[in-house]
């Protein structure tokens, strides 16, 4: 591979903005990849894919190089250097990385692969977290596997067209995909590529969502006619599969704190010719309190860690606190206290998370039947996928159900 300086450069500066600006690597790359019309879709993917690279082995290439927070320039200079090394990549005579020491490189790379911290490229704090959540077997594969670049699945929007005919629309743009065995809607794309550009995509045929999520609204055992509650529903990833598994029939209410992403979400919907949602923005206690005892199944897709999920959103490993972690914990326990008494006598809930911890699962679930808003109920089954056993995103969901 022959290194480009323009586009180097775009990643340097991407990297900048990420690390000493903190801001989030999605929108910094969207941005950087707006700066020349020229790139192809080559050059965009070097951009990208080399910042997401080098965010997410930050700690271990920070460590190789030898440099500190913040980076100067000339230390993400160098952090690139490494990146380019270990990969077998030829250095360019600039001078910003003139002087390399490759074999240094790779014998500290060798060294600190010993060490899972550095090797998974993890901050202390995760990694006692994850040992004590999981036990040091599970933790080691299942870190190791949240570091691998998430593949991209679709899902098929079974209002508009099937998977075989989606297939063939992905065909026709040069996109080649496969089935999943036990996920019926979705199609994985072969090789990287921006499917948003796609007429497919223009014409609601499908959404991008990873095969584990895909998951949760199967979970729910929803049929056509029902009335359906998605109470953090967000832009409305799991609102929208509801309303294909339901045929747009029924009503789903898609409820969340925040009206912005609900806008997002009819935009969406509009595009799926999904018409049986309606959204309501949770401005007061008042919101929940009319649904009380009103809804044949419930959703709580709950705001959590996020920690299965961080092979798309290496970035989260910066940004996360163990102080946030705690903090979600206790609003998830609210919200399963406050959320499930919308469930009305004999319907059902599924309480999701895109987390690989216990705490923010398993136990969320066993502490709630204990309690007394959570009598009423009973676990039928749930379901911890962890990103080391499918190759997804790790997530946990539990389905229960009101008994009187
Ligand atoms: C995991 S995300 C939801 C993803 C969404 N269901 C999807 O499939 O695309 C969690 C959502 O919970 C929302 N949220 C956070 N606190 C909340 C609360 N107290 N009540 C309702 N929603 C909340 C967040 O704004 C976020 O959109």
């Amino acid at each position: 591979m022959r290194l480009h300086r323009n586009l180097v450069f775009a990643t340097i500066d991407a990297l900048s903005d990420i690390f000493n600006e903190g801001k989030y690597a999605d929108k910094v790359i969207a941005n950087a990849l707006k700066r020349d019309k020229r790139w192809g879709s080559r050059d965009r993917s070097f951009i990208a894919e080399t910042t997401y690279d080098i965010v997410r082995w930050k700690r271990l290439y920070a460590e190789i190089a030898e440099v500190k927070e913040p980076f100067s320039r000339e230390n993400l200079f160098r952090l690139f250097a490494v990146w380019a090394t270990l990969r077998g990549i030829e250095l360019p005579d600039w001078k910003q990385i003139e002087d390399t020491p490759t074999r240094r490189i790779k014998g500290k790379f060798d060294s600190l692969s010993q060490i899972r911290k550095f090797k998974e490229s993890i901050p202390d704090w995760l990694d006692e977290l994850g040992v004590r959540e999981l036990g040091e077997e599970t933790w080691t594969k299942e870190i190791n596997a949240l570091n691998n670049t998430a593949p991209v699945v679709v899902r098929t929007n079974s209002l508009k067209t099937s998977k075989e005919n989606l297939k063939e629309e992905f065909l026709k743009e040069n996109i080649e995909t496969h089935s999943l065995k036990d996920y019926p809607e979705a199609l994985e794309l072969n090789e990287r590529a921006n499917v948003f550009r796609t007429k497919a995509f223009q014409d609601g045929f499908f959404e991008v969502q990873d095969a584990s999520s895909q998951q949760v609204a199967h979970f729910l055992e929803v049929e056509p006619g029902m009335r359906v509650v998605d109470t953090c529903a967000g832009a409305g990833g799991k609102s929208l599969h509801l309303a294909a598994l339901m045929e747009n029939k029924g009503q789903i209410i898609a409820l969340d704190i925040y009206g912005n992403k609900l806008k997002e979400l009819k935009r969406r919907a509009k595009r799926a010719g999904a018409h049986n949602i309606e959204t309501r923005e949770i401005d007061t206690t008042k919101v929940i309190k009319k649904l009380y005892n009103s809804a044949d199944r419930v959703l709580i897709d709950a705001p959590c860690s996020g920690l299965g999920v961080l092979s798309r959103n290496p970035d989260a490993k910066w940004k996360l606190q163990p102080e946030f972690i705690d903090r979600i914990k206790a609003t998830q326990s609210e919200i399963l206290d406050s959320y499930s008494k919308i469930v009305k006598s004999e319907g059902k809930m599924v309480y999701a998370t895109c987390s690989v911890l216990p705490s923010e699962n398993q136990e969320q679930v066993e502490k709630f039947l204990a309690r007394e808003e959570g009598k009423n109920f009973r676990l039928i089954k749930d379901q911890k996928l962890l990103s080391s056993e499918t190759g997804y995103d790790g997530f946990y969901m539990a389905l229960l159900e009101k008994t009187s």
